[in-house]
């Protein structure tokens, strides 16, 4: 980190842009759920179409993400953003206007292939103006405005009423529009950084490194157990709140499908308030570690509740919410902190390896255990493995917050880490 910062008006001129372009990434990904009865009804897809459309995001991602974490590394962030929306604007593009299957499929897929390095490089570049001040908060409210990008895509049925009406496609024309503004976004942040790289401003540990597999496994103990807490609650939680949890809702609480889905979108929009309020309370009071380990601990006491209470379903949704937005506004900043600045990419990019094989491996795994256990509306019960597969991994994800807190987080470690950006447990 160089002495002088850019200014603060730069920085947050960046950080908006950085969140716009967040916004219609995170939409085009959520885009397909909406428009998945209506890909039914008119072109006839199955729902092992319908889902491979959502897979083929994860799968590539498994291997590449982690070459897409050292480009970012290499390029830097701002061109990284820039090149990784065009690619997704062409990804979701090709996914409107395919006449079959395969080529939507092909558009997906290139949407996931631009849109994990996207965010690796979009996390980047909040580190790079945000280093040394409010980091929490800034990568909270970034995030927050990508969450507003998913309920919005959630909500486009109603506020795009005319569009549905008119079938499949002019949903996802609207989607690639929304891929275009976030590419618009993306190269106002890369006119705007010119400046403040060209004069020294930001980070210069940056360089033309070589992707050399050795090094992979040189960042310190608390990394790696940051790492294996990101798998295992991002694993949890997406396969959960995103695949299961509105059947799940309707088979064992007799919820019909409105009020499920209602119910499970309650945690996005918590989520848009609470992630940069959490971030700012971080960065106020300095401590990182335990806020995650409280997150943490609020996923298994949720599955806890859902599944062995019959309390309402409300208490386990806030501690879902709670859980969603305090986990992520602190493990991208403290990620920050754990690795030196020009390894950022390259250990994010390895979070995110394990992480996509952790949600794809998740999703196939509770699926395989409902089929299994005969889950359905009629046999309520034959989830019990399902959610007791759920609740051991978020109990693991627990442990390893506790490990990284005794590792890294204790309040000499943070404050030591708060005054040298990037070095702290780096070893
Ligand atoms: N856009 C939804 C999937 C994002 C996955 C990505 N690897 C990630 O973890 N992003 C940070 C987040 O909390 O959304």
């Amino acid at each position: 980190m160089s002495a002088a910062q850019p200014p603060r008006a730069t920085a947050w001129l960046v950080g908006v842009m950085v969140a716009l372009a967040l916004f219609g990434n995170y939409y085009v990904y959520d885009s397909i759920g909406p428009v998945a009865d209506l890909l039914q009804q008119q072109r006839a897809f199955s729902d092992s179409q319908v889902g491979l459309l959502n897979a083929i995001y994860s799968l590539p991602n498994i291997v590449l993400i982690l070459v897409g974490g050292v480009l970012v590394d290499r390029f830097g962030a701002a061109r990284m953003t820039l090149v990784t929306a065009a690619v997704c604007l062409a990804g979701a593009a090709l996914t409107a206007f395919s006449p079959n299957f395969t080529g939507m499929a092909t558009g997906r897929l290139l949407f996931g292939i631009g849109a994990e390095t996207f965010g690796i490089a979009t996390l980047a570049a909040i580190a790079d103006y945000f280093g040394g001040r409010s980091l929490a908060f800034a990568m909270g409210l970034a995030l927050a405005i990508g969450r507003l990008g998913s309920f919005g895509a959630d909500m486009s049925p109603t506020w795009f009423s005319a569009a549905y009406a008119q079938g499949w496609q002019p949903p996802l024309v609207i989607a690639t529009a929304f891929a275009a503004t976030s590419f618009a976004a993306s190269l106002a942040y890369w006119w705007a950084d010119r400046g403040p790289r060209k004069a020294g401003l930001l980070p210069t540990g940056r360089t033309a490194e070589r992707l050399v597999w050795r090094d992979l496994l040189h960042f310190g103990r608390a990394y790696w157990y940051l790492l294996a807490l990101c798998v295992l609650w991002y694993s949890v939680i997406l396969a959960f709140r995103s695949t299961f949890s509105i059947k799940y809702f309707q088979h064992t609480h007799g919820l019909d499908l409105a009020t499920a889905g209602e119910m499970n979108s309650y945690v996005f929009l918590a989520a848009v308030f609470a992630t940069p309020a959490f971030g700012w309370l971080c960065d106020r009071v300095g401590r990182y570690a335990p806020f995650l380990a409280f997150g943490t601990l609020m996923l298994p006491i949720a599955l806890a509740v859902m599944a062995l209470t019959g309390w309402s379903l409300w208490v386990a949704t806030v501690l879902i919410g709670i859980s969603f937005s305090l986990v992520p506004a602190v493990m991208w900043p403290l990620a920050s902190r754990l690795v030196a600045p020009n390894r950022f990419g390259t250990a994010i990019g390895l979070m995110w390896v394990a992480q996509n094989a952790g949600i794809g491996g998740a999703n196939l795994f509770a699926g395989w255990l409902n089929d299994s256990a005969g889950a359905s509306a009629a046999n309520p019960a034959g989830y019990a493995p399902m959610m007791a597969f759920f609740g051991t991994a978020s109990v693991l994800g627990f442990v390893c917050a506790l490990a990284l807190w005794l590792t890294a987080g204790r309040r000499r470690h943070e404050v030591r880490a708060a005054a040298s950006p990037g070095r702290a447990a780096a070893g």
